[in-house]
């Protein structure tokens, strides 16, 4: 007979035993001590059960399990379809550019180790004559002790000294019988062997006489060589770098500090996982770690530097980022051989020849494997930033180069630093201006205007073109080659574009323009560069740096800058160019070029090597005859005589208007010419009062509240005298009449 308590004993056990059935095997020890801790903290929880089914106990409460019995879990086919395969070809052997830089380097590598073997050569030889002598004294000497069986005395002494009369008897007859088989082979060699030297001494040819002589000396130089000083010195000497561990990494991770890590890493700890191998990946090894429970990759990154010290490696070397698929915990480390700013950076694959489509990835720059980085601008913007002098203006300037070498594409360029980093590409440019002066600033502002204006010219091209022609509703290689339809890709690049955002009278207009050509000219074929050194919401505005497809962050400061180019949220996501340091120039994280994001360091181009490239650029263009612009010695479009906004101002505030509104002047002005006021039309009604009186500043125009009343009631909006622009008109003639 079954008593009650035994039957609920026994339904207990058995559903335990069905919930551990199909679950991995239970370190005991482990699964005691969490059975206690449990058992501590929640006394009543006893998961049997699944989560459906209701247990009564014998209170009559009854209980709902939530722990279903263990998950059989995903089976090897599922495992097998979600696990991640691996490339048959690895990724260097399938790009063309750096397969060539592959066997750049071996052909590099082979022909510095034999030139540098080759001008040694006179001086391995004489070390060789020099230690003949010695290696023959070495080899007759070791010849005579083998054929007296020297290796066998000490075995020999030892069985005498403990007088082991029987071992000592078997260790002479072994050796008399070793001598005696040796003395013959050395006889014979003798016999043989000398007057087969005489022979050859006498009848062979002179080549075979030298050539034996020479593999004599060097055989017997070679012997000779003292052991710690080798004949042959080594051409490429290679740094050994300590081997990167699972028991090294956890090391590392247990210096940082972090409470969850360290329990992980205590005794009766988890541990830290590893969900694959640690492998050499590149010039360096790659390990995937998943961090402890609660413990996120952001929170590596914030410790970078204490990770590399517990590592023991430099900085540069140390690259710990998120893995974007999945969870936060999971982090890939990388670590480097050497670090990334003191390997020397490869050379451009377009450095020295070859031309470039726009529509096609172009090479900006490696990642820390030395693996190429593309880029590609067609149908994208780019969005540079840094902190000043860490490589923004060369990493501008890579793209740049590659557009010159697009004989298609028309480059309007604009350095607003004023120190020339851009001039070689005037070569090139269809228009061009340096300077931080407020000319300059106004000279981009017109080209920003001209770009604007393109805008609606190529909509229109494009939204007559017949469907089989403009399939996708762009620009196309196909369309952009027709020179008639001048579809061709538009570049606008302005360097440290603060100067013009933040800029009194241009900054708004420039603003509203830009942002309409980033967000309309994707798909007309303009693209937009932009880099700057101040990303604030004043100096960049938001609208454009949330509209940007591709972004290029190098050293930041803080968590704004680094956001404001890399996009909302990066910095938490543990994208953070805060991590880089000063040495790190023209390193930086790109967003948008790939799925995820990547550490890249720009091509190393200098001005001679960029002068060089436009130069060959200029060529190419010239005999496919399409030099535009100042490069051909023309004016450029863009210019325009005299600003017609007072004039327009007056065409469209009729005589009797005496006092009109801000606001409403703009909603007229933008009806009046579209593609120059109609950013300005987009603004709201306040920003719109602000732009028209930032515009008529300049000219001595004042504004102020005006009164009116609509529906009996007194109504004060932001507005000017029409007289005063009349005025203004005849000064401003007066006064370029007298210059
Ligand atoms: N990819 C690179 N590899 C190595 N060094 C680089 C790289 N890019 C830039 N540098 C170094 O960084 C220096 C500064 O570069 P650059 O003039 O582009 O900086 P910047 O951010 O535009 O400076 P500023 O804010 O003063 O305009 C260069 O003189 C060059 O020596």
């Amino acid at each position: 007979m079954n008593h009650p308590d035994d039957n609920e004993l026994f339904h207990r056990l058995e559903a335990e035993m069905a919930a551990d059935s199909g679950a991995e095997v239970v370190d005991l020890n482990k699964a005691r001590s969490a059975r206690g801790e449990s058992a501590d903290s929640v006394p009543d929880s006893q998961p049997t059960e699944s989560a459906d089914s209701v247990d009564d106990d014998p209170d009559g409460r009854s209980t709902v399990m939530v722990d279903g019995p263990a998950p059989a879990g995903p089976g090897l086919m599922d495992r097998l379809r979600s696990g991640q395969r691996r490339e048959v070809i690895p990724a260097w052997a399938k790009s063309k550019p750096e397969f060539v830089t592959a066997l750049g380097w071996l052909g590099g590598y082979a022909w510095h180790t034999t030139t540098f073997h080759a001008v040694r050569l006179p001086w391995y030889s004489l070390r060789l004559a020099f230690q003949a002598p010695s290696g023959a004294a070495k080899f007759i000497g070791g010849a005579m002790r083998w054929v007296a069986d020297t290796e066998g005395e000490p075995l020999r002494q030892v069985a005498a000294r403990r007088e082991n009369v029987e071992e000592y008897l078997k260790l002479s007859r072994q050796r008399d019988n070793r001598v005696k088989l040796r003395s013959i082979l050395m006889l014979l060699a003798l016999v043989v062997g000398l007057p087969l030297a005489l022979v050859l001494f006498v009848l062979a040819p002179t080549w075979l006489e030298v050539l034996t002589l020479a593999l004599l000396t060097a055989g017997f130089g070679f012997l000779g060589a003292p052991s710690d000083k080798p004949v042959i010195s080594r051409a490429v000497v290679t740094t050994e770098v300590e081997r990167l561990t699972s028991g090294i990494v956890e090391r590392a991770l247990g210096a940082l500090g972090i409470a969850e890590i360290n329990k992980a890493l205590a005794k009766g700890g988890e541990g830290i996982k590893f969900p694959a191998p640690i492998t050499r990946d590149g010039p360096g090894w790659r390990a995937d770690v998943d961090l402890p429970y609660g413990v996120t990759v952001p929170d590596i990154l914030d410790r970078r530097e204490k990770l590399a010290s517990g590592l023991r490696r430099p900085l540069g070397c140390v690259w710990p980022e998120p893995v974007a698929d999945e969870h936060a915990g999971r982090m890939m480390l990388w670590v480097g051989d050497r670090a990334l700013n003191k390997v020397p950076a490869p050379p451009w694959p377009l450095a020295k020849s070859g031309a470039a489509s726009l529509f096609k990835p172009l090479p900006f720059g490696t990642d820390q494997r030395g693996r190429n980085v593309d880029l590609t601008l067609m149908y994208d913007n780019v969005l540079i930033g840094a902190m000043p002098g860490m490589g923004k203006t060369f990493s501008l300037r890579t793209p740049l180069l590659a557009a010159a070498l697009d004989v298609t594409a028309e480059l309007l360029i604009w350095e607003l630093k004023g120190t020339g980093d851009l001039d070689p590409l005037k070569k090139v440019a269809a228009d061009y201006g340096s300077g931080p002066d407020d000319d300059t600033c106004a000279a981009t502002l017109d080209s920003i205007r001209y770009v604007y204006k393109d805008l609606e010219r190529r909509a229109k091209v494009i939204s007559s073109l017949p469907k089989d022609k403009c399939p996708e509703n762009k620009v196309i290689p196909s369309l952009a080659a027709n020179r008639s339809l001048g579809l061709h890709p538009l570049i606008l690049a302005i360097d440290e574009c603060q100067e013009l955002f933040s800029h009194d009278k241009y900054g708004k207009e420039a603003g509203a323009l830009c942002t309409a050509i980033i967000k309309r000219g994707r798909a007309l074929g303009v693209i937009l560069l932009l880099a700057t050194q101040r990303p604030d919401k004043d100096s960049l505005p938001p609208a454009i740096s949330a509209n940007v497809g591709t972004r290029f962050c190098l050293r930041v400061m803080g968590q704004i800058e680094n956001d404001m180019i890399l996009g909302t949220s990066m910095y938490r996501n543990g994208i953070r160019a805060t991590s880089f340091t000063k040495s790190d120039k023209g390193i930086g994280y790109l967003v948008g070029a790939a799925d995820d994001p990547q550490i890249v360091r720009g091509y190393y181009l200098d001005n001679p090597a960029a002068d060089a490239i436009c130069e060959r650029a200029r060529k190419a263009r010239i005999d496919a005859g399409t030099l535009r612009g100042i490069a051909a010695g023309e004016t450029p479009e863009r210019r325009e005589a005299v600003d017609p906004l007072l004039e327009d101002i007056l065409a469209v505030v009729p005589a009797d208007e005496a006092k009109p509104w801000n606001d409403v002047t703009v909603d007229r002005l933008a009806e009046l010419r579209p593609e120059k006021y109609g950013p300005w039309g987009e603004m709201a009604p306040a920003d719109k009062a602000r732009q028209l009186t930032t515009a008529l500043k300049p000219y001595g125009v004042t504004t102020g509240q005006v009164a009116r009343r609509i529906n009996g009631k007194t109504v004060n909006r932001t507005g000017f005298e029409r007289a005063h622009i009349v005025t203004a008109i005849a000064e401003r003639d007066r006064n370029r009449d007298a210059g």
